[in-house]
């Protein structure tokens, strides 16, 4: 399968200290690839070299084999289709389920007023597609605030969706979650690579066993190991510096 993102050589120095030190990877289209390693692995900062939040030192990061992202900023990425979803969710508690969607349609946000005047009905119809697919359509006109926490975090991954994004970078989208929502999370990633791939930063190893097409392994800022979840889970360097520690405990 062609590589949607290549990472050539990645390094993110802060003040001397490399958060990233080199790292290669190719992401293939459809993957669903997790990133795991202990706290302070350089994991974050990974994602925020992909999406233009820090400017690495070396390296590019090929998307879809030709655009050196790297060299633009923040706003840009987004708009070449790389979305990106932080730990906390952002969504609007005062808006409803809908309008949080209906504002994500809209790139700038200062046409905010005039969002409201009206959408088009192809975008309209898209975010209903989208509400389906993460489960929020019946709860559609409820206000956001009285959402629990996990449908919180599925509205803001359909707020991305509303971009049309060709990669999703998720950071510990079920931290806080039961096995429930967790699972069912993993469930929405699966529908999601199909047209979206998706890069998810985890601590939950029983998330990543269930969901991971391949797993990558940082330690120090480097590439550990990488590979599908029952190789890199048997690789007894992964267990000594990470998963025999607990680490899947430390989020
Ligand atoms: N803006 C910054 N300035 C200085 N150091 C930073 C900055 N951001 C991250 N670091 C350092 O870079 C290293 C990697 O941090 P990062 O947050 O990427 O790790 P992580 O693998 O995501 O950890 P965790 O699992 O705890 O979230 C850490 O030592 C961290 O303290």
């Amino acid at each position: 399968m062609e590589a949607i993102l290549q990472i050539d050589n990645l390094t993110v120095s802060f003040d001397g200290f490399k958060a990233v030190n080199s790292v290669n990877t190719e992401i293939a289209q459809g993957e669903i690839r997790f990133f795991i390693g202990p706290n302070g692995a350089g994991k974050t900062t990974l994602l925020d070299a992909i999406c233009g939040r820090v400017k690495p030192v070396d390296g590019q990061v090929l998307f879809n084999g030709k655009l050196d992202v790297t060299r633009y900023a923040e706003h840009e990425i987004v708009n070449i289709g790389i979305g990106r979803k932080f730990q906390v969710p952002s969504v609007f508690t005062s808006l409803t389920v809908e309008e949080n969607m209906e504002l994500a349609v809209v790139k700038d946000r200062s046409l905010y007023a005039s969002l409201f005047a009206g959408m088009s009905k192809a975008q309209q119809a898209c975010n209903d597609d989208i509400l389906n697919t993460i489960g929020l359509y019946e709860k559609r006109r409820r206000g956001a605030a009285a959402l629990s926490h996990g449908e919180k975090q599925w509205l803001e991954i359909g707020m991305l969706l509303a971009q049309q994004p060709k990669l999703m970078l998720l950071d510990e989208p079920v931290a806080g979650m039961g096995r429930s929502e967790t699972e069912k999370t993993g469930e929405l990633l699966k529908k999601i690579c199909q047209d979206c791939t998706v890069v998810v930063v985890e601590h939950d190893m029983q998330f990543v066993r269930d969901f991971a097409t391949r797993v990558t392994v940082l330690h120090e800022g480097a590439v550990l190991d990488e590979g599908s979840v029952f190789d890199v889970q048997n690789n007894p360097k992964v267990i000594d510096v990470y998963l025999g520690r607990g680490g899947e405990q430390d989020a």
